[in-house]
């Protein structure tokens, strides 16, 4: 099993009458992209706080790069750059001047960092543009180089493509995914919507009113969603004899255009294939398709409200 760099172990937050967290055990292993994933209001902000020092805990533990003791935790937090809100930026500094002042700030020696940071998140260019004159994927992405100040191993990003556009969205995936591939950061990301992780994450964890509810790789999850294996045929009636025959299925569905559905067999898409052309059908498509990922995610809450 890889190095768990973050693990919680029955971390529980109670809020005058709101249990906001509850009986919280998570494991973020180094290298991965952890997306945390809960609908408004499920948790997520709150043990993003917990983790990274900005608040306590009503009960529950907490290791960090293995080091569980209060000393150990608080060394280790240096080793995490994190993103909760959009950080304080001074408005009629540009990016880099803002940037300094936290390298100060944090008794950070600047060494060409802060360069390397700005090119990283696309804003060298900005020279003495002033940060009130950014749009928000800007503000983001500024946010970002401050949590990567110190070349922290961890970032903890809360919801970092809220309210952005596509464009926006895009440019810091982009961003996150070098950090991860070329740095070797862990990164743990929140979002309300399971769809905006997915081309990033390589393992979730879902939260629905202040409780994990299942840990999951990226490849499981894909998995689970493929799950009907959809069929373009020359001859959907001869087809049906051979799937149910020959193959064995007996749960499918013929649709307009010469299209089945097959819910079975999903694992084994070129026997299917093999068995209809060697009984002559013609198979003009071939496809495995999935539940949308949001579907799933509100399949797994056991309820079809929306997100
Ligand atoms: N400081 C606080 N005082 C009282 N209740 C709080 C406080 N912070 C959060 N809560 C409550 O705790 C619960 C969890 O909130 P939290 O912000 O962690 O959810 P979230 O998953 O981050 O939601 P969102 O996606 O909307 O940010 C909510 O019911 C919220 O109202």
């Amino acid at each position: 099993m890889s190095e768990a760099i973050l693990q919680t172990m029955g971390l529980a937050k109670v809020y005058r009458n709101t249990a906001a967290l509850q009986d919280c055990s998570l494991r973020v292993e180094r290298g991965q992209i952890y997306g945390l994933v809960g609908k408004n209001g499920a948790g997520k902000t709150t043990l993003m706080r917990l983790i990274c020092g900005q608040s306590l805990p009503t009960a529950g533990k907490l290791s960090l790069f293995g080091g569980e003791s209060k000393k150990e935790i608080q060394e280790n937090r240096t080793r995490i750059g994190y993103m909760l809100e959009t950080p304080a930026f001074f408005p009629n500094f540009s990016a880099r001047k803002n940037l300094d002042i936290y390298c100060i700030k944090k008794g950070l020696p600047n060494n060409g960092q802060i360069d390397r940071l700005l090119k990283l998140v696309g804003l060298e260019h900005t020279k003495d543009k002033k940060f009130s004159h950014f749009s928000l994927g800007m503000k983001q992405r500024l946010g970002l180089a401050l949590a990567m100040l110190g070349d922290p191993e961890m970032l903890i990003l809360d919801e970092p493509v809220n309210g952005l556009d596509p464009v926006g969205i895009v440019q810091i995936r982009e961003i996150l995914v070098r950090l991860n591939q070329e740095k070797g950061v862990t990164i743990l990301i929140s979002s309300h919507l399971l769809k905006e992780l997915s081309s990033i994450a390589t393992h979730y964890g879902f939260i629905d009113k202040g409780k994990l509810i299942r840990e999951v790789s990226s490849s499981t999850l894909q998995q689970e969603c493929q799950n009907v294996l959809r069929l373009k045929v020359s001859d959907p009636s001869r087809a049906c004899a051979v799937l149910e025959k020959i193959c064995g299925i007996t749960k499918y569905k013929v649709l307009p255009g010469n299209s089945i559905e097959c819910y079975e067999l999903m694992d084994h898409p070129e026997q299917v294939n093999r068995e209809l052309v060697t009984n002559g059908i013609d198979v003009y498509s071939l496809t495995l398709e999935g539940k949308d990922l949001e579907e799933y995610f509100l399949d797994m809450l056991g309820g079809t409200e929306h997100v």
